[in-house]
């Protein structure tokens, strides 16, 4: 069986890779993804300027996953921007993945408007998610806003962009935001990002020091919220919007079900940070092996073919 798998008009060797924020902070842990078993990777959402984040403790393992509120640490966009140039020149036939937000609407337009000038490839993943920024919301759970900045964008953005989705909890919700979603050319959307302010106590304290202990949840605890994510605006959006699926894989069955859901990715955050990148190479193995017993050739055998009762 093969895993490879393609987004929009490009193609990868392997249908796993990071999620942004784990493992892609710097050049030195983007070079491990490149030499992993990883079909691609995703940076470290970037904005304008270089941001320090909020104050440590602010990433904690638990038995089940993980709590983080790092506040959207990052080197910058031209220090990511930079990298992901002098990678088209050493990997011209390798497409990455760049993740960025503004810290306001102006920013997001100056930060994208930076890309669409530049020479820069690959594919863009905007972050319409972060639940850490103390005072800022998830863009995407403002659904009139996202239909503005999008229609926004589209009008001077004319390279592959897909959205980074915070997770969804009523239909109704799904219904609306699919709807806004197909309005537009999008290469891909990505669910799910982690699940905002949950809480992690042990003994009698918080276990991350930003927002009182309040941070995205990753990990175990999510796949379920992950997969219906998925399979939900599989059934909703126009086939032409790849879905990347995040959320809850820790094995080759679970990624197998993003897939069954209707991934055409599948990104890996908290066991990637718990494992490091050999995580790739063990999944890709499982999934191979549940593939083959099932006489599965490639991942478009399966896709989306989730069955109902
Ligand atoms: O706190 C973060 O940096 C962060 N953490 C997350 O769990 N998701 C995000 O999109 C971001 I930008």
């Amino acid at each position: 069986a093969t895993t490879k798998t393609s987004i929009g008009n490009f193609d990868f060797e392997n249908c796993f890779m990071n999620a942004a924020g784990v493992y892609c902070y710097d050049r030195n842990e983007l070079e491990q993804l490149i030499n992993s078993q990883a079909g691609t990777f995703v940076t470290k959402t970037a904005t304008l300027q270089p941001r320090p984040g909020n104050p440590e403790p602010r990433y904690h393992d638990t038995a089940l996953g993980s709590i983080n509120s790092m506040g959207l640490p990052n080197l910058g966009f031209d220090y990511y921007l930079d990298y992901l140039l002098e990678l088209q020149k050493t990997h011209p036939h390798r497409t990455f993945f760049f993740s960025l937000v503004g810290m306001s609407t102006e920013d997001t337009h100056a930060l994208l408007k930076k890309v669409q000038e530049s020479d820069f490839k690959g594919i863009t993943e905007l972050n319409l998610s972060c639940p850490n920024v103390p005072g800022k919301p998830q863009i995407a759970y403002d659904l009139e806003t996202t239909e503005k900045l999008l229609a926004d964008i589209f009008s001077y953005f004319k390279k592959p962009l897909g959205v980074k989705l915070p997770p969804y909890f009523d239909i109704v919700h799904f219904d609306q935001a699919a709807t806004v979603f197909n309005k537009f050319p999008l290469t891909f959307i990505n669910c799910i990002n982690s699940i905002g302010n949950g809480l992690v106590i042990e003994d009698e304290s918080v276990v991350i020091k930003p927002k009182n202990g309040f941070g995205g949840i990753g990990g175990e605890y999510i796949k379920p919220t992950a997969l219906a994510n998925v399979h939900a605006f599989y059934q909703r959006l126009n086939p032409s919007i790849k879905i990347i699926g995040t959320g809850g894989v820790l094995t080759g069955q679970d990624a197998f079900e993003h897939i069954l859901c209707g991934a055409s990715m599948v990104q890996i955050g908290t066991t990637l940070h718990k494992e490091g990148p050999v995580a790739f190479e063990r999944i890709t193995n499982e999934l191979k092996d549940i593939m083959d017993k099932k006489g599965y050739k490639t991942i478009e055998d399966f896709r989306g073919k989730l069955k109902y009762l």
